[in-house]
């Protein structure tokens, strides 16, 4: 008898699942991917079902093909993409497409959220209302499409659908939940003051959980659906970024987050809610009870590496594109890429900013590309670590995780931007794992995250900052960090005409 638990972890592009054994054992992962639609620019929208479809044929394949005993699997929990709009009627229907991190629409609600409320709103969520959180997008659709909202009851974000969908049980954990923007930081509730200013009822909000708290046993629907067992109990999860620093054993604040997912992440542990970066850095709940974290985000790290190959390397496959940047150089030959390609959001938060190669020159070759591409994302998680530095904070050890952990050669540069040694997982789900933790702790396996990262969290490689390299890239980067004000007017213009021409 080998009991597990499943780590789901929902992402922009697909969906993972990890069955882990109390030991911390991974002994099955199976996933699928699904579609992303971007019909206008800054839309970014997914159809939840296909969360549902793509998470059940993952789960059927850890039953039939890696012969997982459903009665063994004793919880699930969840980690998933953040700030996404799923909104339902009253009889749990979904009404329209959900509305993603990465879809920035919402610049007027953006600007009537902060013309309404200015600084008291930061200092009650901790954050600016940026396009890519709930809130806004929330206000685009009573003002966009008034009829969709008339018939909306109910608020939920990506991974709390898919819940909802496993058990028929409603709930929101509080990382998520501060992603939204309309949680009260200090009193840990629904801020009724940003509900009542833009007219949003608080039946709209689902019950507030901690991520480890359980949330229901899968149903019978779908047992009968999946072939899990209606035994299998599920537990609150949490925002992808918080599953992500759990996984990845993100338990101080000398110990920072680098993840290359779609989005890229420098997250930083805070140990309570008194910091407030005035929304130039997040700032969120924890998955861990009563802890929290700030981080920057970087809306297209692994988007513009995939935006790359699939442009120009459509035939091969990640792997071989990425190790080509070896055959570059530091500063790929004199080229920079800023990889602001759906606009930015943080240090700048930018809809319309869009991203450039600068320097092309004769000599270029498309490894030299590559190798820009892999160094523009790490110069803008540059940035981010300049923000905390700025404060004070000094780092000892970086951990990096998401795909982009897959390429040791992108973990060297990483640690020669960031002059930190930097660690690898030995199992690199850090989200996945981070939610099966979740799961752990929930069942009572353990007393709480911290034993349990003591069993299930691991290092693998190490990559120590190279002397020649990082004074390379501390030059480089002063001159790309001249790219986001050298370009901003052109791009601005850019986006205007293709918004005004209709094109895509
Ligand atoms: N072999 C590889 N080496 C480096 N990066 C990779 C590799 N394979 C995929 N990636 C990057 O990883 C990204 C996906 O990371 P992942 O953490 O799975 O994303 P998400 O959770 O957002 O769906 C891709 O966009 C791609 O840029
Ligand atoms: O918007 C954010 C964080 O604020 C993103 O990090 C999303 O949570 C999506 O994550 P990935 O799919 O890139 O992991």
């Amino acid at each position: 008898m080998t009991e597990c638990v499943l780590g789901v972890d929902l992402g922009t592009s697909a969906v993972k699942v990890s069955a882990v054994t109390k030991k911390g054992e991974i002994i099955a992962q199976e996933g699928m991917d699904f579609p992303l639609s971007q019909p206008q620019p800054g839309y970014a929208e997914q159809d939840p079902e296909d969360w549902v479809s793509a998470a059940t044929v993952a789960i059927v394949r850890l039953i039939l093909r890696d012969q997982l005993k459903p009665e063994e699997i004793k919880g699930i929990s969840y980690s998933g993409q953040m700030h996404g709009l799923v909104l339902l009627d009253k009889d749990n229907r979904v009404l329209r497409p959900a509305m993603l991190w990465n879809d920035t629409r919402s610049t007027k609600q953006r600007e009537e959220i902060m013309a309404k409320m200015g600084n008291r709103f930061i200092e009650i969520t901790h954050n600016q209302p940026l396009e890519g959180f709930t809130l806004p997008k929330l206000l685009w659709v009573k003002e966009n499409q008034p009829e969709i909202f008339a018939k909306a009851k109910t608020m939920l974000l990506p991974k709390d659908y898919l819940r909802f969908r496993m058990t028929g049980k409603l709930a929101i954990d509080y990382s998520d939940a501060t992603g939204t923007v309309m949680l009260d930081v200090e009193k840990q509730t629904w801020s009724r003051e940003i509900l009542e200013t833009f007219g949003i009822s608080e039946s709209l909000c689902p019950p507030l959980v901690r991520s480890i708290d359980n949330t229901g046993q899968i149903d019978d629907w779908y047992a009968e659906y999946s072939g899990l067992s209606t035994t299998t109990k599920t537990f609150g999860g949490g925002a992808d970024n918080a599953c992500g620093a759990v996984g990845a054993g993100i338990d101080s604040p000398t110990k920072l987050l680098s993840s290359i997912g779609t989005s890229g992440v420098i997250l930083k542990y805070e140990p309570n809610r008194k910091t407030n970066y005035q929304g130039v850095l997040q700032y969120e709940d924890h998955a861990i009870p009563d802890a929290f974290y700030s981080m920057g985000v970087t809306l297209a790290a692994g988007f513009s590496l995939s935006w790359f190959k699939k442009t120009f390397a459509a035939d091969e496959d990640f792997t071989t594109v990425v190790e080509s940047a070896a055959k570059s150089t530091v500063g790929a030959n004199g080229l920079l890429f800023a990889p602001y390609i759906v606009g930015e959001r943080a240090p700048y938060a930018d809809a319309d900013i869009r991203g450039s190669f600068i320097g092309v020159d004769g000599i270029h070759q498309r490894h030299d590309f590559v190798r820009a591409v892999l160094e523009g994302i790490i110069f803008s998680f540059r940035d981010l670590m300049d923000k905390y530095e700025a404060k004070g904070s000094h780092f000892e050890t970086v951990v990096s995780i998401g795909g982009g952990a897959k390429s040791r050669l992108w973990q060297q540069i990483q640690a020669d931007i960031f002059n930190t040694r930097v660690v690898s997982l030995k199992n690199e789900q850090g989200p996945g794992l981070g939610a099966a933790m979740l799961a752990a702790v929930g069942l009572g396996w353990f007393k709480d995250i911290s034993e349990c990262t003591k069993v299930f969290v691991h290092f693998k490689d190490v990559f120590l900052p190279q002397p020649g390299n990082v004074e390379k890239y501390r030059r480089l980067h002063e001159i790309y960090k001249q790219i986001y004000p050298s370009t901003k007017q052109i791009t601005h213009e850019l986006v205007a005409y293709r918004r005004e021409n209709q094109d895509r």
